[in-house]
């Protein structure tokens, strides 16, 4: 299959090689517009890949039947909207980010759009991606033309497993948004590891209520217990792991919390919820984030 991978960062370089070595006719998109990028990846196994992958080319894009896109949620909107115009009408666009909210920001199209949710994990270590564990993608459509596609599962199962296809998507991107509303901003609060999250119980609980509240809401069957069970279970199972809004926040970079909590909040919000807790959290985290975007910016502390 002919595919394009927006984002050659952790996760587009793991798909990258897995799509390359399962035989797939694939080229990356970067920022700056040059022929080819360095893909090196590291399996759990400790087995390297390196090649220099093709990218850019405008004529592969257009004629890619997969654009998966493996950005951060907030850079998500303005480079698919740019390259949306040189897609075929038969090319289905996958969203693979942690947060929601990205497809209402594309505009109007008639294009397949799937998204998913990612338990791989993958961090950059100097020039190379060590794909520190193996995990579970689960992937369903999110407009009415990606329906059809659930073909789509079985061949990036092939390239990397596994891979679950969803009629109904919605419960798996909730379930995850939910995990990322507990354990991104409070790991970012406390700057600790998500194991370290044991000791904060009572504001686990409360999140959860909160997220459990707005689900219900959207539609999405839930019970609070299980919720909050499943929470833990990731907790536990990523215990040593310092969350991805924590290393943003450690790194000055910008996070993606509008898109996690801030999402929850929008939604909360139309539906006349307030959600105290977490708008406590959303705020906390954005004056972190402002901090230090404003002494980058050059702009005063004050205003
Ligand atoms: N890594 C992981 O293990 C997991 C990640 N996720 C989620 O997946 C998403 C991607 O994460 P991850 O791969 O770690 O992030 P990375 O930051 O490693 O990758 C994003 C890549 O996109 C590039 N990029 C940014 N803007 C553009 C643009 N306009 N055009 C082309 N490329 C661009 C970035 O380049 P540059 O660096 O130059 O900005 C970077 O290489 C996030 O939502 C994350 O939360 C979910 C589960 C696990
Ligand atoms: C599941 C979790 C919390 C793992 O660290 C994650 O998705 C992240 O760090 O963004």
């Amino acid at each position: 299959m002919k595919i394009t991978v927006l984002g050659c960062g952790a996760l587009g370089q793991l798909w990258l090689s897995a799509l390359y070595q399962q035989g797939h006719d694939v080229q990356g998109w970067i920022r700056i517009p040059q022929p080819f990028c360095a893909v090196n990846v590291i399996s759990p196994e400790g087995t390297a890949f390196n090649r220099n992958m093709p990218t850019n080319d405008p004529q592969h894009l257009a004629q890619s039947e997969l654009l998966l896109v493996t950005l951060k949620a907030w850079q998500v909107s303005g480079p698919v909207s740019t390259l949306m115009p040189m897609l075929n009408d038969n090319c289905a666009i996958l969203l693979l980010h942690n947060g929601m909210g990205t497809v209402d920001e594309l505009p109007a199209n008639r294009l397949a759009i799937l998204q998913g949710a990612t338990t791989h994990a993958a961090r950059h270590e100097g020039n190379s991606i060590v794909h520190v564990a193996t995990g579970a993608t689960h992937i369903g459509p999110v407009t009415p033309r990606g329906a059809a596609l659930s073909s789509l599962a079985d061949m990036l199962h092939n390239a990397l497993p596994d891979v679950a296809w969803h009629d109904n998507i919605k419960p798996s991107l909730w379930n995850k948004l939910a995990v990322n509303c507990v354990i991104n901003p409070l790991t970012a609060l406390y700057n600790c590891t998500n194991g370290d999250l044991l000791a904060y119980a009572d504001q686990i609980e409360q999140i959860c209520q909160e997220v459990a509240q707005v689900m219900a809401i959207e539609g999405v069957e839930i019970h609070r217990e299980s919720l909050l069970s499943f929470v833990y279970q990731v907790i536990e199972s990523t215990s040593a792991n310092h969350s991805s809004m924590l290393q943003d926040i450690r790194n000055q970079r910008h996070t993606e919390i509008d898109y996690i909590t801030g999402y929850l909040l929008r939604r909360g919000r139309k539906f006349g919820l307030t959600l105290p807790v977490n708008t406590r959290l959303f705020e906390q985290i954005k004056r972190k984030e402002n901090d230090y975007e404003r002494v980058s910016s050059g702009l005063p502390g004050t205003w």
